[in-house]
């Protein structure tokens, strides 16, 4: 028994433990180790008051730990009573890739200090994997134990230490094959490990199946392929129309049509999920590109720059400088995907773009609300467009009249392309 505890504690001590306050702070990172430490300013902040816990709910599988995570999250956001802070925390093994681990960190202040009774009903109806309570010592120093059934688990003291910032940030060890796809079979995968889960992913694969992807990524071009860019309401759907008609050109989108039905259920779904549905997605538009630019030039509106510039920019937290570095394999073109010709990116200072949203006047999606209230993550996703390579985006000011951008645009295809 006691050589379980203790192995268990090593696990946690060989990790770095990551809080989020907000987005717009840097997190907070510490580790454990087997002395105790002077917390840092910053620490002694977070460890400041209340009852501390940090909870994980990593199961087997990286489906199911991705949708208990966010079950578990929208739980105790649900039961924890006022006065508790729920902040996102993470744990990863530096420069390991793949290691990268969300949790959660609770401060409790409640007025019954009743947070532990909730997570400790969560832990026994199996949604949280692991809890670590937080003690504050005498002198400046915070303990740290495991919360278990077993006394010599229980037992068992660590203590906070605080550990410099990372020089990558740590979400970056995880985004290949977990937020952002660079192949086919790789986005594939995810989609049939949710099969008994999430039964509408037999029918996108399905979809995928039926397209006759196979000959897509070598396929000979013969019209240009024009994908058009760019964060909602910069005015992508009134150019791709114009473009149509003045190009006599076939307009497709992605996702494609034929996903309509699907998008709000993965929409639902845990980054691991969603961005492999949409990842899905742009297979399915190349597919048609392929069979339409045979005969006509293609318009495309959104492909894989918004796939991956949205899932870049939501995995990682804080600020831009945040971002993988300019030339990071992150940043580069799935090789078994149709390239276009161009991609033009849309870009409208943001006072336009706000005119425009309230103009409009539609529901919104939740990632649209967060980018009107999220400065931070509009710049990340922009600046994550502009990163991309092999195809990089050519940018298009998009603030002028519709005219004006339509002509700009012509003037753009034309001498690039051609036509
Ligand atoms: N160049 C422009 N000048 C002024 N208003 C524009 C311009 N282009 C589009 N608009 C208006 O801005 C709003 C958003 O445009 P549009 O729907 O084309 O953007 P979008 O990028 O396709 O948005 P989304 O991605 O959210 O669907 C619409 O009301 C549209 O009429
Ligand atoms: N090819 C695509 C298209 C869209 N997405 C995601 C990114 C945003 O979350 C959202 C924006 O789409 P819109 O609201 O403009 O229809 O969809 C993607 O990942 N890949």
């Amino acid at each position: 028994m006691a050589s379980r505890s203790i192995s268990r504690l090593a696990q946690w001590c060989s990790r770095i433990f990551m809080v989020e306050i907000n987005q717009k702070t840097e997190p907070i990172y510490f580790a454990l180790s087997s002395k105790p430490s002077a917390l840092s300013p910053e620490l002694d902040a977070l460890f400041g008051s209340g009852k501390l816990f940090s909870v994980c709910a990593q199961c087997d599988g990286r489906v199911q730990s991705a949708r208990s995570h966010a079950h578990l999250k929208s739980a105790l956001a649900e039961k924890l009573p006022p006065g508790c802070d729920l902040l996102d925390a993470a744990f990863f093994l530096p420069d390991v890739k793949n290691s990268f681990v969300r949790g959660l960190f609770l401060r409790d202040n409640s007025a019954l200090y009743s947070a532990e009774r909730v997570v400790n009903q969560l832990r026994q109806n199996g949604s949280v994997a692991s809890v670590l309570a937080y003690t504050r010592g005498n002198s400046g120093d915070c303990a740290c134990s495991i919360v278990s059934d077993e006394p010599a688990e229980r037992e068992r003291r660590y203590y906070v230490t605080p550990v410099p910032v990372p020089l990558r940030h740590p979400a970056t060890l995880n985004i290949i094959n977990s937020d952002v796809f660079y192949r086919l079979e790789d986005a594939c995968k995810v989609l049939q490990e949710c099969n008994d889960v999430i039964p509408e992913s037999k029918a996108v694969l399905k979809l995928v199946e039926e397209q006759k992807l196979e000959s897509v990524s070598n396929h000979a071009k013969r019209f240009p392929v024009i994908v058009i860019e760019g964060l909602d309401a910069t005015g992508k759907t009134t150019l791709t129309c114009s473009l149509q008609k003045a190009l006599g050109a076939v307009l497709l989108k992605s996702p494609p049509q034929c996903l309509g039905d699907f998008r709000q259920r993965f929409d639902a779904e845990p980054p691991l999920i969603r961005r492999a549905f949409y990842a899905l997605g742009n297979y399915i538009t190349a597919a048609q590109i392929a069979r339409e630019s045979a005969h006509a030039p293609v318009i495309t509106d959104r492909y894989w720059h918004s796939t991956a510039a949205y899932a870049i920019a939501t995995a990682v937290s804080g600020r831009e400088e945040n971002l993988p570095a300019v030339g990071s394999e992150i940043y580069e073109w799935p090789s078994d995907l149709l390239r276009p010709s161009l991609v033009l990116l849309l870009s409208v200072n943001p006072e336009e773009r706000q005119r425009r949203l309230a103009n409009r006047g539609l529901d919104k999606t939740e990632e649209e609300s967060q980018l009107e209230i999220n400065h931070l993550f509009r710049c990340k996703v922009e600046e994550a467009y502009k990163r991309i390579q092999n195809p990089a985006c050519i940018i298009v000011d998009a603030s002028p009249s519709p005219e004006h951008v339509l002509q700009e645009v012509l003037c753009l295809i034309r001498n690039k392309c051609n036509l």
